[in-house]
């Protein structure tokens, strides 16, 4: 289902950078002072979303404080090019588990993003301006916002449009910093870094109290980058997404052909089989043999991790195949049971991410695989991941493949009576006068020494717990 009536927990999640972060090598002063930014940042933004700011405005303002702050790799305190320049990168993407609605504040577009940028304060400022800008209506009509319908502008042009929409500028002293500079003439003479600087992007997922998901990442790109290096960052599909979708459950039959059957077979799910009753063990036997055949993959076991690869797969939200008895199968698909929206921002060694489209990979496990976002990102950007072994022999050497995600996912699904308060993705936390509340789930996971993140998640008794961590165990 999914209604206008719904409810939904406001929530967020930032990142502050991965990367090589070590413990030797961040002192507790360094470490109090991310802590406390980050608490700071957690907390106005999540005060917004608490008084009804719409996901879009609470992660551009969190983004904002970050590009403020000279810890972080981004607006003030960005990474300089190999020539000595910063050049800034930033984008925002929004999704919602209602209805499609392209009336919604950025949905018409759904992504926007600006890659070197220079002297803009707030590049993830520009980002939303490109994105509610969009030169036409919802119906196609013209619209003179001084927009139009790009995902991506760069350089120069997309500098002049934030000076027709009135942005701020500063010079290039404002986005200076000694520490940056140091960093830069170090890693020119190939030295090593002394203490751990947040390496990458900054970034921040928000699900507002309407069921809307955005996200915000904005980043100086990586340091002694060349000039005109477009990283992950502003390109959709590698270093950030957001996507909904209508989860099926069978009943209405649709005739599928023999070549069409070919990719629905990976997809043979146990649920729903009515009238295929006994025949369905038998078909899903064949169709392993006949995916197997075609992709040159083993059928895959129960105990098989996740994988992004073409190996078929069991599990699929509701689709069910029949075989007729001329050969042709038939494929059921199902009225809609619930939607799904899912929303990620990615840091980490923007190079790798747009190899693998990594943000992409990620959703497409979800939507495709129905594996809940945490398995997804886990999959992708954790230990062993595929971001991992994109890097093959050059692992742990280069800096390659080395990254995280953050996201938040959250679904209409309701629990079925007596199945207890979850379900297994986007659990529904309050059954209210009024109906359900639904609450989103926080997902983080990185392969690499550590990541700068704080999130609210349920305590004990579902208050409303801070959290902040740069590894994976505490900072102690
Ligand atoms: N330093 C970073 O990793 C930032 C960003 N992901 C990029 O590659 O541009």
């Amino acid at each position: 289902m999914s209604d206008s009536t719904a409810k939904f927990k406001p929530n967020l999640v930032i990142h502050g950078g991965a990367g090589v972060l070590q413990r030797d090598k961040l002192p507790p002063p360094l470490y109090e002072k991310h802590r406390a930014s980050l608490q700071s940042y957690l907390r106005s933004t999540h005060a917004l979303l608490k008084d009804g700011a719409s996901a879009l405005d609470a992660a551009v303002h969190a983004v904002s404080l970050l590009e403020d702050d000279e810890l972080f790799n981004c607006g003030r305190g960005s990474v300089f090019t190999s020539a000595g320049t910063i050049e800034m990168e930033a984008s925002v993407m929004v999704t919602s588990v209602q209805d499609p609605d392209d009336s919604r504040p950025g949905e018409l577009k759904k992504a926007a993003a600006v890659i070197n940028v220079r002297n803009v304060r707030h590049p993830i400022q520009l980002a939303r301006e490109s994105l509610l800008r969009t030169g036409c209506t919802p119906d196609g009509q013209p619209r003179a916002d001084g927009g139009s319908m790009h995902p991506q502008l760069a350089g120069p042009h997309v500098e002049s449009l934030a000076r027709d929409w009135d942005l701020e500028f500063m010079p290039d002293e404002w986005f200076w910093t000694q520490r940056r500079w140091d960093e830069h003439r170090r890693g020119l003479e190939g030295k090593d870094e002394p203490f751990s600087l947040s390496q990458g992007t900054v970034g921040c997922v928000c699900l507002d109290q309407w069921g809307n998901l955005a996200v915000a990442t904005s980043t100086g790109g990586k340091t002694n980058k060349m000039p005109g290096r477009v990283g992950d960052t502003p390109t959709p599909g590698a270093g950030f997404w957001a996507e909904a979708w209508d989860v099926f459950s069978p009943e209405e039959v649709v005739l599928c052909d023999e070549a069409c059957s070919a990719t629905a077979q990976a997809g043979v799910s146990t649920s729903g089989v009515g009238c295929l009753g006994s025949c369905l063990s038998q078909l899903k036997r064949q169709c392993r043999k006949r995916v197997a055949s075609i992709t040159g993959a083993r059928p895959r076991t129960r105990d098989d991790p996740p994988a992004y690869s073409p190996r078929p797969t069991e599990v699929s939200a509701g689709s069910v195949l029949k075989l007729l008895s001329d050969g042709q199968t038939q494929s059921s698909f199902a009225r809609r049971s619930h939607r799904r929206a899912i929303a990620l921002s990615g840091t980490g060694d923007g190079d790798a991410f747009l190899r693998i489209a990594a943000a992409h990979s990620v959703a497409s496990l979800c939507r495709l695989q129905n594996l809940p976002l945490a398995r997804s990102v886990q999959s992708v950007a954790g230990l062993h991941g595929a971001l991992q072994r994109s890097a093959g022999a050059r692992w742990g050497i280069t800096g390659e493949g080395e990254g995280g995600f953050i996201g938040i996912e959250i679904s209409t699904a309701v629990p079925a009576a007596g199945s207890g308060s979850s379900s297994s993705v986007g659990r529904v936390e309050l059954e209210t006068e009024k109906g359900p509340l639904y609450c989103g789930q926080v997902v983080l996971d990185f392969n690499c020494g550590g990541m700068w993140r704080a999130w609210i998640e349920p305590g004990p008794n579902g208050e409303d717990v801070e959290r902040i961590m740069v590894f994976r165990e505490e900072y102690k």
